[in-house]
């Protein structure tokens, strides 16, 4: 818990520090405060009622009256000071979670659920300003409150004190035991906080699939069984609470009939005033009180607690790759790619063994090979979101570790599989990654991804917001704006990954001219199951099992009868037996049927 409140405390600013023990310290004085009333109580008794002396009483009601007022004036301005300094914490405890989600591995998205982080992010960041502008300050209060009540009853009668606080060794020992068992209980319920909440996160993100496959009674269903946990998981806590709450009770409402019997007892021995008697009924809520509170606040601290845990952990959270420090830095990436020997794996699983090629400025390579042979997986290595597990790639003869990160991926347009576009206009998305962009250059981007046409016939044009994810745009336009996001940053290696599985063939060629004649010379990287989308390459890489199994030009490919010839025939309607004598003549015959077929 100290390690938590000092993490909070390093990320308050200073001049909110300062007022934060400020407010700390009026709520300590407001502690003292309370006692000036019940004192003043005893000599409005003692002075005033019992010695029928009315002389003082006025200038007694008048402290009394500003005392309270004093009080509750100082309060107001501690509860502002305490919410705006919790505020400051939890503000730059955002901004720091958000840059380090920002700069967070491949590898960490791909085993933190999105659900899971949304929670961090909000009601876990929550406990911590409840923690700074109620839970510290409620600490402070029950302490002072009991410390300085108890004192003060003391000087008063120690003997009557005694009694009233010889209960606090059992509630702290209960205390203690109650501290021990709840906290598990938070942990899990935050754990069921967050799988109630992935749930709707991931129900409201695939509510297309869900609807679909008309599956919203079975979402409903698992939605309210995350739910129902979640409620089970408080009940627990409650049900914990409830055997611990009332022997706090009883305990506490002893010492309210201790002080009134006892009390009533030493007035008849003489041992006590009825004035002092009025101080200690007076302030034998301040004993009992804190005792009572403290379960509430073992809540809210172990509440706290799990959530920090939480949040410092996305906090203290190192991103494994990084710059290294001797990275080198480079001007314009010139496109120049290298794989040597480079193998991969997930944990323990193999996806790419030994894969050497390499492809020169300018130049154009493309990968095909059933799904799941790794070819995402080898652009995901080279713009280095995952390590190599053995080899190394260099990109214009520098290996990627020794490259800045943000040059390397900036170098680096990708056109990827999955399509995502931001809720913003179709101009915003096409300049995403290069703000200077001016009007003129985007739409010249959007016309060369083919997107101008439709982009313009939007109610707005390119000011038209399109939604999250690209809702309200077909699958192949979204791929197009995502084509245009890609070359408008005019890097030095172009990937495309599956970039134009959802385009017509006649749109397909266009954009394949347009490759051809960028405003610029870049590297171009194509992952495609079409042949049409890869004929041209000057290097096509069959990949098998994580394995380059084919390499070549189209001709020396169909000429080696293998995956790549097998695709080519399947894809064209043509019988393999047939391809098999029409090849058996020149490589340029072996290229005829497709041109033929204008694809
Ligand atoms: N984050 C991950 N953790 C573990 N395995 C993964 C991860 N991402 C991909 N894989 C596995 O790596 C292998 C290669 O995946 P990859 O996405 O590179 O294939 P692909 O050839 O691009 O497939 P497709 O054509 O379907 O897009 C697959 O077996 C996949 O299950």
């Amino acid at each position: 818990m100290r390690k938590q409140f000092a993490w909070l405390w390093k990320n308050m600013d200073a001049p909110f520090r300062r007022r934060h023990v400020i407010a700390l310290c009026v709520c300590a004085f407001t502690c003292l405060l309370l006692l000036v009333n019940p004192a003043l109580s005893q000599r409005l008794i003692d002075d005033v009622i019992v010695a029928g002396n009315p002389k003082p009483l006025l200038s007694i009601l008048a402290v009394m009256l500003v005392v309270k007022l004093g009080r509750e004036g100082l309060r107001y301005m501690m509860v502002i000071f305490l919410e705006k300094d919790s505020q400051n914490v939890v503000f730059n405890l955002r901004r720091r979670l958000f840059s380090k989600m920002q700069y967070n591995d491949m590898a960490f998205f791909d085993t933190h659920r999105t659900g899971d982080l949304m929670t961090r992010m909000s009601a876990d960041l929550d406990w911590c300003r409840h923690f700074l502008s109620y839970i510290d300050y409620r600490i402070i209060d029950a302490v002072c409150t009991f410390l300085f009540a108890t004192i003060y009853l003391l000087l008063v009668n120690w003997k009557l004190t005694l009694l009233l606080i010889i209960i606090t060794p059992i509630l702290l020992l209960i205390t203690k035991f109650f501290s021990r068992h709840v906290r598990p209980r938070f942990v899990f319920m935050r754990e069921k906080l967050s799988e109630m909440n992935t749930a709707a996160q991931e129900n409201i993100a695939g509510n297309r699939v869900v609807k679909a496959f008309a599956r919203e009674e079975y979402e409903k269903e698992r939605f309210e069984q995350k739910n129902q946990a979640f409620m089970d998981s408080h009940l627990r806590i409650n049900k914990l609470w409830l055997t611990f709450f009332p022997i706090i009770e009883l305990l506490v409402n002893a010492i309210q009939l201790v002080t009134v019997f006892v009390g009533g007892l030493f007035i008849i021995r003489g041992e006590l005033t009825p004035g002092e008697l009025a101080i200690f009924t007076g302030l034998s809520w301040a004993v009992s009180n804190p005792m009572r509170e403290l379960g509430n606040l073992i809540n809210d601290l172990q509440r706290f607690s799990t959530s920090a845990a939480k949040v410092m952990e996305l906090y203290y959270g190192t991103p494994s790759i990084v710059d290294a420090p001797d990275a080198v830095a480079h001007e314009r990436m010139q496109g120049k790619i290298e794989f040597d020997h480079v193998s991969f794996r997930f944990d323990t699983k193999p996806i790419l063994t030994d894969v050497s090629f390499s492809v020169q400025p300018g130049q154009t390579v493309a990968v095909m090979g059933p799904t799941g042979s790794g070819k995402t997986t080898l652009i995901h290595l080279l713009a280095r979101f995952y390590d190599v597990s053995e080899g190394a790639i260099q990109v214009d003869d520098c290996d990627v570790k020794q490259w800045k990160l943000s040059e390397l991926r900036g170098g680096i347009g990708t056109a990827t599989q999955d399509v995502f576009l931001f809720s913003d206009t179709v101009e915003g998305n096409i300049a995403f990654g290069d703000q200077s962009l001016t009007q003129e250059d985007v739409m010249d981007f959007a016309r060369r991804a083919d997107a101008a046409e439709f982009a313009e016939k939007l109610p707005e044009g390119y000011d038209t917001i399109i939604g999250e994810r690209g809702v309200g745009l077909s699958g192949g336009q979204r791929q197009r704006i995502a084509l245009a996001r890609a070359m408008a940053v005019r890097p030095g290696i172009l990937i495309m990954d599956d970039t134009t599985s959802a385009v017509d063939s006649e749109t397909e060629q266009y954009i394949q001219d347009q490759l051809r004649h960028l405003p610029y010379e870049c590297t171009k990287f194509i992952i495609a199951q079409r042949i049409s989308s890869m004929r041209d390459a000057d290097l096509i890489l069959v990949l098998q099992d994580g394995k380059i199994t084919e390499r070549g030009t189209h001709s020396e490919l169909l000429a080696k009868r293998g995956y790549y010839w097998q695709t080519y025939c399947l894809q064209y309607g043509i019988p393999m037996d047939e391809e098999q004598s029409t090849a058996s003549g020149s490589n340029s015959a072996v290229g005829a049927p497709a041109a033929g077929m204008g694809v």
